[in-house]
């Protein structure tokens, strides 16, 4: 294990609610948390930790203000008051990402581009989001400014890649929001295709600013390797990844299965999805934008062939009431829950336990070192 790292900012940045743990202590913690919400339904396995736990995320978003006298300084957003945390050197961000925000302060600065203030909204950039690609080398910045005429975009374009020549597209986002870091919904590319493509567990998937994308790619590999692993996959099985994002699980376990369907709220996510099983020359599967609970309801009512094995994969607050009263009625022989939230996932299994199924695997990954968040993958059989 390498030498353990401090931020010293983290206490004021509260992003690394776990840094003043040793790893190996981090772990114990977030195994004992899972085991406090999980036991009861089976054994839990030993969480699957980090060897290097650091610089590992691919999305970074960093927010520009101006001091009293005049410096552009750079860090983290501050829900609780509107401000932010100086930091240029983050240790969960990819370094790429933390020299990509400098090289954008320099040419704010030597452009004078003026850095918005929320106590004003007055003032014109917010915020960028930077998207590593781990594995291909492919960067996306998206700048976040507060209005839509970009003084000296072009020379801003030029500089930023003159300074950071490895950038491969710049979208540029507008959200007129003072408090919200979310992106708004108006966007231009400014350079390049304006997505960014990774390669993950033999997949390669195009990634938009907007859609969701596993922070950790070396650890989504780990994850999604222990759900196929789970779900136990044969050529015969008919396949739904529900809360799909861009179509990551589903893609794998096309290879697989008969067949695939994933559904997902977001539009632009679905957009990417669909892209991807060009991309990847699949023909068994197919994406649908729709909320999940929506779907199954349907897929309930209709007279289709139902899906024998169910990946799902909600945000933190887990599943609707109507999503997992379908997925009953569906009745699939497997259901493999990856979860980022054991208190809404302890809630699901409840109530899936208390139906037709039983929990038979639980394994923990760490996909968020020095921070609260745990990742579980569940598996359920009927
Ligand atoms: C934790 S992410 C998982 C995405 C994907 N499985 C992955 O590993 O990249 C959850 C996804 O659920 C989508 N989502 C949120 N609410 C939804 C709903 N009601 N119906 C369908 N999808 C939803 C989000 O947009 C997001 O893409």
């Amino acid at each position: 294990m390498e030498k353990e790292l401090i931020c010293p900012v983290y206490k004021k940045c509260n992003g690394c609610q776990l840094m003043n743990m040793p790893y190996e202590q981090q772990l114990s913690w977030k195994q004992n948390k899972v085991e406090r919400c999980l036991s009861q339904f089976c054994n839990v396995k030993k969480i699957i930790g980090m060897d290097s736990p650091y610089n590992y995320r691919n999305k970074v978003q960093t927010v520009y203000r101006t001091t009293k006298g005049g410096r552009i300084i750079s860090g983290v957003f501050q829900s609780s008051n509107n401000g932010i945390v100086g930091v240029e050197h983050c240790l969960l961000n990819s370094k790429r990402s933390d020299k990509i925000a400098i090289a954008v302060k320099t040419v704010l600065k030597n452009l004078n581009i003026p850095i918005y203030n929320p106590k004003t909204d007055k003032g014109f950039f917010k915020n960028i989001l930077v998207r590593t690609a781990q594995n291909t080398g492919e960067i996306l910045l998206t700048v976040v400014t507060a209005k839509g005429k970009f003084p000296k975009e072009k020379e801003f374009v030029k500089g930023v890649l003159k300074l950071f020549p490895k950038i491969t597209t710049i979208v540029h986002n507008i959200n007129p929001n003072p408090t919200k870091m979310k992106l708004g919904s108006y966007e231009k590319v400014l350079y390049g295709k304006g997505t960014i493509m990774d390669v993950l567990c033999g997949c390669k998937f195009e990634i938009s600013p907007k859609s969701f994308y596993q922070v950790n790619s070396l650890q989504t590999e780990v994850l999604y390797k222990t759900a196929i692993k789970f779900a136990q996959l044969n050529k015969d099985d008919v396949v739904l990844d529900a809360y799909c994002g861009i179509g990551t699980i589903g893609l794998v376990a096309s290879k697989y299965v008969k067949s695939v369907v994933g559904v997902e709220v977001n539009p632009q996510a679905v957009e990417d999805a669909k892209k991807n099983k060009e991309l990847n020359k699949k023909s068994n599967i197919n994406f649908y934008c729709k909320d999940a609970g929506e779907f199954m309801t349907e897929m309930a009512d209709e007279e289709v062939t139902s899906p024998n094995v169910v990946f799902v994969d909600p945000p933190r607050a887990g599943c609707s009431r109507e999503f997992l009263d379908s997925l009953c009625e569906l009745s699939p022989d497997k259901i493999v829950y990856v979860s980022c939230n054991p208190e809404t996932l302890e809630r699901d299994l409840h109530y899936l336990t208390t139906k037709d199924y039983s929990v038979t695997k639980i394994q923990p990954v760490d996909m968020f070192p020095h921070t609260n968040h745990i990742e579980t993958v569940c598996l359920l059989s009927r």
